[in-house]
């Protein structure tokens, strides 16, 4: 099976992590981390920057690798690295998502995740930045 290899952007602020719901696709209307596949060429943390520009018109720093996640989609291996970040400029714009959340770290499981994503809940909570 074909793996394609994926950053996830874990932004957090004042104590909440920004989710987003994709707006196309197989997946439309489940929520995700914003992010996208690593190009040729990209280490992750470059990919995480330029994904983050392209889907929220916003600048990030890329601090610390959080989790990874390796997961059997019917089509396509996953194999997914997740960062913690921060946004360093401007405010995120929903340029590809159809809505976004800051939730609560126990708010998390009140929406509908990626398949993939339920695996790394916990780890995202056992790694939640002190306030
Ligand atoms: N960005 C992101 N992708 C995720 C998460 N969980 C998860 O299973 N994925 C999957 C969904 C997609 O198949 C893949 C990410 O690729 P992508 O965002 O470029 O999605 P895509 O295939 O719609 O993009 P494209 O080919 O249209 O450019 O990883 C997540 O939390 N964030």
């Amino acid at each position: 099976m074909k793996t394609i290899q994926v950053v996830a952007a874990l932004i957090f602020h004042e104590g909440k992590l920004f989710a987003t719901q994709r707006g196309y696709g197989a997946w439309r209307d489940y929520w995700e981390f914003p992010g996208g596949k690593i190009e040729p060429g990209e280490t992750p943390e470059e990919a995480l920057v330029r994904e983050i520009r392209e889907e929220l018109d916003t600048g990030i720093t890329v601090l610390s690798h959080v989790c990874d996640v390796e997961y059997d989609y019917p089509e396509f291996h996953l194999s997914m690295q997740c960062f913690r970040c921060e946004i360093t400029s401007g405010e995120p714009k929903l340029l590809e998502h159809e809505a976004a959340k800051w939730l609560g770290r126990e708010e998390l499981d009140t929406v509908d995740w990626l398949p993939a994503d339920w695996n790394i809940l916990p780890d995202i909570k056992e790694n939640w930045p002190a306030e």
